[in-house]
């Protein structure tokens, strides 16, 4: 019988994001510090000697085609000319539109999965390119250190935070990151700085104010949660985030969620899950 390969695709969080400029393209420059957190998904990898790409597990709203997951494993087929296929499944515990990039980092597990599974020996430099081409931020989850990225976040420094326990809430919303950077009152103006040097006092994320007004709900759960620690959304949400000391005051804080929010409670960490359980099946 046929090895699974099973690995996970674990969120991110973005503990900054400040917008410096609009390029003439329509895309933004961004000065952001990408952290993964140890919750997430979980793709399984059966080889399939027909090259089919066979997705098995059903997603509401995105039809197969569209899938990163797809799209990423047959982008790998093409560029390495490789006729071995793969039958998918995913355990998906990432909401779809929350800023934690579950689609990006289920295409960067694809990916990075897929190379290992049929052997096709490509660096991670080379799959972290082929992978922009699918999303914004597939390279931070090949990559899978934590790092500071600029440009229209392509361009990365490795950056080592504290890894502390968060609680994550998921408001009832899904925000279309196209329709934030449109936004004509989105705030697009931040000076420039020299990223490593920017402070934890100083952390902060520009899409806020635009998001809390058109999705009044993520401004609710925002609210909610500065009353437990501070508190901060992730990419152009829907998801906010509080940082805590310990697993057992996330867990707290988490237990006093009104019972219409979701939440989950997962510790930050510098090198992604992915990587960890790789070096483990080496
Ligand atoms: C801004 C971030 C920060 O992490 O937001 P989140 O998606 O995580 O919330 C991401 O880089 C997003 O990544 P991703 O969601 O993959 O974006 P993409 O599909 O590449 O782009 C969606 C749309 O967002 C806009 N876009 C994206 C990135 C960027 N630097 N400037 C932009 O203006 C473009 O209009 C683009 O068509
Ligand atoms: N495998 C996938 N997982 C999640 N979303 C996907 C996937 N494939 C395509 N998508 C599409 O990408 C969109 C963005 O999803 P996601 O990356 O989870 O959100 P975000 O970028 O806000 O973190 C979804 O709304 C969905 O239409």
């Amino acid at each position: 019988m046929a090895t699974t390969l099973s690995l996970p695709a674990p969120a991110k969080l973005n503990l900054f994001l400040f917008i410096t400029g609009r390029r003439p393209n329509g895309y933004h420059d961004l000065q952001t510090l990408f952290q993964f957190v140890d919750f997430g998904d979980e793709l399984h990898f059966s080889p399939r000697s027909d090259g089919q790409i066979q997705l098995l597990t059903d997603f509401a709203g995105v039809p197969p085609e569209d899938n990163l997951i797809v799209k990423a494993a047959r982008l790998l087929q093409q560029k390495t000319g490789c006729s071995q296929g793969a039958d998918i499944r995913i355990d998906k515990r990432l909401p779809m539109g929350g800023g934690l990039g579950g689609g990006s980092s289920n295409a960067a597990t694809t990916l990075v999965g897929l190379n290992r599974l049929w052997g096709t020996e490509v660096d991670l430099d080379t799959l972290a390119r082929w992978g922009l081409t699918l999303g914004a931020d597939v390279p931070i989850f090949v990559r899978g250190k934590a790092a500071y990225a600029e440009g229209v976040g392509e361009i990365f420094t490795d950056a080592d935070p504290a890894q502390p326990w968060y609680l994550v809430v998921v408001p009832p919303a899904s925000v279309n990151t196209g329709l934030v950077f449109q936004s004509p009152d989105l705030k697009r103006d931040t000076p420039v700085r020299p990223i490593t040097a920017i402070q934890p006092s100083e952390w902060a994320n520009d899409c806020e104010p635009t998001v809390f007004k058109h999705y009044p709900v993520i401004e609710k759960v925002f609210s909610w949660l500065l009353e437990y620690a501070p508190a901060r959304m992730t990419g152009t949400g829907c998801c906010v985030f509080a940082q805590f000391d310990s697993q057992v005051a996330a867990v707290a804080a988490q237990a006093l969620l009104p019972p219409q929010w979701q939440g989950f409670v997962a510790k930050g960490v510098n090198r992604s899950p992915l990587h960890e359980r790789l070096a483990v099946c080496a």
